[in-house]
């Protein structure tokens, strides 16, 4: 239940208190695509994580998707359990849904909106954490109003009969460190919900460490898409885990590292166009140059099945697919009818991720999440971090390699070994910075200290 998860028990002066619980809620600007969308979700997750470890009770309540401008049909309100295992989401910090906060505080105003902004006069010569209330700068001003007098108004998800008692801009520059700072601030420290906007104004504490994989590992897929993929793995991909070597434990918290991740027999492409061909046009190659690459992959890898995923309309799908050579086949997951668009997102990411080989679309925030996946699945290292490169520049520079890490940066790997017969201790830290895992060894280290 809710009070099994939310209440903590903090032991002061050998006394246990049960400590009040505490909402946070949060939004992102409109105009952020799906999967920013899920990584300010870790970076906010991350201000929870940090608030219970300082003996706090914060929830977070996971904000309703919708309303996004790259999904074809216009729905609002949908709850995170049509993407994710939200049992899972749980296990990193407490999470409920807009609707059960709604029910739990029976529709009362949200205590504070806390819209925040960048500081008007920029980021200054040196890295800085700070924030402070100042007059709120366009849009803000324009996205809450006061109505009846007294409360305010926003978009709230698309939910007309919610409310909040009061409304602050904030400038910030920071992480998820510097937003639990302010929520700890004297003027809000009082407040039991809280919705900060524009969230995505805050950034990582420490992008990649183990806290952001953690975070990152929690995120599961929803039972109903997990199952809707495999089924489709196994009727055209001839992949399953088993054979693939992608079997995960149930509880990602018992995950360990390795690198022995096969994938089924198919090459997994994450094909971005639409829009990212006016934002990236000079990165990416052209629909016969994809062709080109394709064939030349699969030759290499003895591969005649394609998964494609892709925002592409359909007339581009086809002439991809009239530029590729007899014997291979392109599979896609299309099925409308059952799925909304977010669905088939991920769905698409799914699949990729589980591919033998994939290639991604240049700086794509889609493509960045099923590399996280294939991290997480232990994929060697070589099969996952390349991209689709533009006709002009066939040996493009290749994409950033942010490798999984599962510890924290402070622990400490001991090493005990026999030189010359005496007994030797050494110690390594930081081994997530120091990128010592790399290959079939890690899977030793993360035994020994698992
Ligand atoms: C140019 C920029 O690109 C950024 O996109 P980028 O990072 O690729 O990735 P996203 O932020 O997810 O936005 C792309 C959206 O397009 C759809 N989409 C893209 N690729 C696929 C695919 O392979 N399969 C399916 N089913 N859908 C796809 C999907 O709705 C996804 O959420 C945007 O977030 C920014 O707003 C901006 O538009």
């Amino acid at each position: 239940s809710l009070d099994d998860q939310t209440v903590s028990r903090v032991d002061t002066n050998k006394y246990s208190i049960a400590v009040e619980k505490k909402f946070l809620l949060y939004d992102v600007n409109f105009g952020e695509g799906f999967n920013l969308r899920r990584d300010v979700y870790m970076r906010v997750a991350n201000t929870v994580r940090l608030l219970r470890e300082s003996g706090e009770n914060w929830i977070l309540v996971l904000p309703p998707w919708g309303r996004l401008h790259h999904w074809m049909r216009m729905e609002v309100a949908l709850s995170w359990r049509l993407f994710f295992d939200v049992e899972s989401l749980n296990r990193f910090i407490p999470v409920i849904e807009f609707e059960d906060f709604l029910d739990e505080t029976e529709n009362h105003p949200i205590d504070q909106v806390i819209y925040l902004q960048h500081y008007e006069e920029g980021w200054g010569t040196e890295y800085v954490r700070k924030f402070e209330e100042r007059k709120c700068l366009a849009p803000a001003d324009s996205h809450y109003k006061k109505v009846d007098g007294e409360k305010w108004r926003g978009w709230f998800y698309s939910y007309e009969d919610v409310r909040a008692s009061n409304f602050k801009c904030v400038s910030i520059q920071g992480d998820s460190a510097t937003l639990r700072d302010l929520l700890k601030h004297s003027n809000y420290s009082s407040m039991t919900s809280i919705m900060i906007d524009r969230a995505e104004t805050i950034l990582h504490e420490h992008f990649g460490d183990a806290d952001y994989w953690k975070a990152r590992r929690s995120m599961r897929y929803s039972k109903q898409l997990v199952e809707a993929a495999d089924a489709f793995r196994d009727k055209y991909l001839d992949s399953d885990d088993e054979n693939d070597k992608t079997e995960l434990v149930s509880d990602w918290r018992k995950e360990r590292a390795r690198r022995s991740a096969l994938g089924g027999p198919y090459l997994g492409i994450h094909w971005r166009r639409r829009d990212f061909l006016y934002a990236r046009q000079e990165q990416l190659p052209s629909i016969k140059g994809t062709a080109l690459i394709l064939e030349k992959l699969c030759e290499q890898l003895k591969l005649n099945r394609i998964y494609l995923a892709t925002d592409a309309p359909e007339e581009e799908v086809e002439e991809l697919k009239s530029y590729l050579k007899e014997g291979l086949k392109v599979y896609r997951f299309t099925d409308t009818q059952k799925f909304n668009d977010g669905q088939i997102a991920i769905i698409d990411q799914y699949l990729c991720a589980h591919a033998r080989h994939f290639i991604g679309s240049h700086e794509s925030t889609f493509t960045f999440r099923i590399q996280e996946d294939r991290e997480i699945l232990g994929f060697p290292v070589s099969s996952t971090f390349n991209r689709l490169c533009p006709d002009k520049n066939p040996d493009c520079e290749p994409p950033s390699k942010w490798k999984i890490a599962y510890f924290r940066s402070f622990e400490l790997v001991i090493f005990i070994f026999v030189y010359k017969g005496v007994l030797k201790m050494t110690c390594v830290r930081k081994l997530v910075n120091l990128n010592i895992y790399d290959g079939p060894n890690i899977y030793n280290f993360g035994s020994v200290l698992g």
